[in-house]
């Protein structure tokens, strides 16, 4: 087994049973996804990328297939606290500080209070919000909310960050810085990242690959290396590279 593959997916299908009728939401997925990784799932509504990232986070099973996290199952990859996630809405607790917030799941797992404060001002100092640290998440704009999430994600340092449309309901000039800050930040913490998406371009500037899945059935139509260097920033999207691979991305996809 190649020692670097953290996470393999192995002819992974989903079935759910609604009333008296089946969905097939996903059918035949296989992929392996390296240590360190960048990845995207990209793709329409409905095609299953959802279902796909809570699979992987073992908040569903799947109906067929394999999953293997460092070879072993999800579940215990979830009690080994190896996975943290970050939502399209990040749900914090308003009555709480910003770092009280980040500190809660080190709360739940009852870390002492320097060690809780210290990494709670280390994550705070990593999302660029120090300054805010004791205000309230109302006071906060909705790109400084998502990245208190991101930090109380990343406070139980998890090897794999699961990340599902964290930035869709934010604007487009807050999600381009967001993009940079998760790149400066993915590469200071060598995290596994699946990120899903339904926005080309964010999963073209983000991944090291782009998994494009399609819809009716749920389904992995294609694998596309993202061979852009890094660094990377806002002004490599004019290049003649990524406007290629957009278009590459785009023209992968079945039936949609
Ligand atoms: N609990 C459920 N019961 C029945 N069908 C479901 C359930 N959850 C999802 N589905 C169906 O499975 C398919 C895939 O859903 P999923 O939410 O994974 O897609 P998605 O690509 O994440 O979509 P979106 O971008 O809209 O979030 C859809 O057809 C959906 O209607």
């Amino acid at each position: 087994m190649d020692n670097n593959i953290e996470i393999k997916l192995g002819n992974v299908g989903m079935i759910y049973q609604a009333d008296s009728n089946e969905v097939t939401a996903l059918t035949g997925v296989s992929l392996n996804i390296q240590k360190g990784e960048f990845i995207s799932l990209l793709g329409p509504s409905g095609c299953g990328k959802t279902t796909l990232l809570r699979i992987v986070a073992d908040l569903l099973k799947s109906t067929s297939g394999e999953v293997l996290i460092e070879g072993n199952t999800p579940e215990t990859a979830r009690l080994d606290r190896k996975y943290g996630m970050v939502f399209q809405s990040p749900v914090l607790y308003q009555w709480r500080t910003v770092r009280k917030n980040i500190e809660l799941p080190l709360e739940l797992m009852k870390v002492k209070k320097e060690d809780r404060r210290a990494r709670a001002e280390k994550m705070l100092e990593l999302v660029g919000l120090s300054k805010f640290a004791d205000h309230y998440p109302h006071q906060l704009s909705g790109g400084m909310q998502q990245r208190v999430g991101i930090a109380r994600a990343l406070a139980i340092r998890p090897e794999i960050l699961l990340m599902d449309e964290p930035f869709s309901a934010l604007d487009e000039f807050t999600r381009e810085k967001l993009h940079e800050d998760l790149l400066r930040i993915w590469s200071k913490t060598n995290k596994t990242v699946i990120f899903v998406t339904h926005n080309i371009a964010e999963a073209v500037f983000l991944s090291d690959r782009v998994c494009v899945l399609s819809p009716h059935p749920g389904r992995l139509s294609a694998v596309v290396d993202i061979n852009l260097s890094r660094p990377r920033t806002q002004d490599i999207k004019d290049s003649h590279e990524f406007t290629a691979l957009v278009s590459k991305v785009r023209n992968s996809f079945e039936g949609v």
